[in-house]
């Protein structure tokens, strides 16, 4: 089996997706936005509340054809063998309650971990009028395939904090996370078969990546200083440990100069490592977020 890096670089152009306000309210409740009390999070979690304008959680894009569809042209390896391993986003616009964005993918990177290895896919959704509205990376472990060099120079933005954390939250997972968080289009039965997941080597299913991201991201524009206050124009994390549906996870949060550094634990154990946000550059509602640039 083999990664096909001579795809490398090779954009492929998915189907429009089109999105809804009933999906950007569920991608909003399966990350937790409408807890712990039902007023929270109003404005990402309905659509008919007085005076309170919908609005589509900052993180919602990473739902939205993140692979460009089919996945036939990364290479030959068993849908068992993938592990996400990070994400990135970069919001270049504000998403609407509905609309439609175009993905255009390219693998952007092959390299070796430990002996795994990571496929770094690229993606620009694009809206009708060719305007690019977001930027994600979607890093993906490729378990027992070797042989593709070290990883490029670059740690994604991340140093070690030196003091404790500004803001420590803590947010539930609940039983069912995984089920739930599903419905947003990753189908994967690794996350909702017992059969599935023991293939793979877990006990039991394993919670989406993404939700912990997006669970993160909440904690992070609640409780982050210069996020709270600008919103949310960059977030990067490493899928560092599996979450089980259920756990409780802690997010320690560091400001930064232009926004913030994180890490999320589950019982006690980094699960989101390598955490880095940024603050949108001007005020929600203009066009212009933080950082076009892909770290
Ligand atoms: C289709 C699936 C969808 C999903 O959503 S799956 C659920 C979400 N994903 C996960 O739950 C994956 C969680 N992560 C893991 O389980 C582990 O993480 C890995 C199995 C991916 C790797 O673990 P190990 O092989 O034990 O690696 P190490 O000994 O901790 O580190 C060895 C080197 O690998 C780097 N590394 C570790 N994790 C990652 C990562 N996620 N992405 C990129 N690099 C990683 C480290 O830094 C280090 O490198 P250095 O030796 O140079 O220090």
């Amino acid at each position: 089996m083999a990664i096909f890096t001579e795809n490398i670089g090779k954009v492929t152009v998915g189907e429009p997706v089109t999105w809804d306000s009933d999906a950007a309210l569920l991608y909003a409740l399966s990350i937790g936005a409408g807890r712990p009390d039902a007023a929270e999070g109003i404005e990402y979690t309905t659509e008919n509340s007085f005076g309170v304008r919908q609005k589509v959680f900052p993180t919602f894009p990473v739902v939205l054809g993140g692979s460009g569809g089919s996945m036939d042209h990364l290479g030959d390896f068993k849908l068992h063998q993938i592990l996400h391993g990070g994400q990135s986003l970069v919001l270049h616009r504000q998403l609407a309650p509905q609309g439609s964005l175009t993905p255009r993918s390219y693998i952007s990177a092959v390299y070796d971990q430990g002996k795994n290895a990571i496929i770094e896919l690229t993606t620009d959704l694009v809206d009708p009028e060719d305007q690019l509205v977001a930027t994600t990376v979607i890093s993906m472990i490729i378990r027992d395939e070797t042989g593709y060099g070290p990883r490029p120079e670059g740690a994604g933005g991340w140093t070690d904090p030196a003091t404790e954390p500004d803001a420590v939250i803590t947010q539930a997972t609940s039983v069912d996370q995984a089920l739930l968080y599903r419905l947003n289009g990753d189908r994967n039965p690794l996350h909702s078969d017992p059969v599935m997941a023991s293939k793979v080597g877990f006990p039991r299913p394993v919670l989406h990546g993404l939700c912990t991201y997006g669970m993160a991201a909440l904690a992070l524009v609640r409780n982050s200083r210069l996020l709270a206050e600008r919103g949310l124009g960059s977030i990067n994390a490493r899928f560092a440990a599996p979450v089980f549906p259920g756990q409780m996870l802690e997010t320690r949060i560091w400001n930064t100069s232009d926004g913030a550094l994180f890490q999320v634990l589950a019982d006690g154990k980094i699960v989101l490592d390598r955490g880095v946000a940024t603050a949108a550059v001007v005020a929600e509602g203009s066009v212009e977020l933080k950082d076009a640039a892909v770290k």
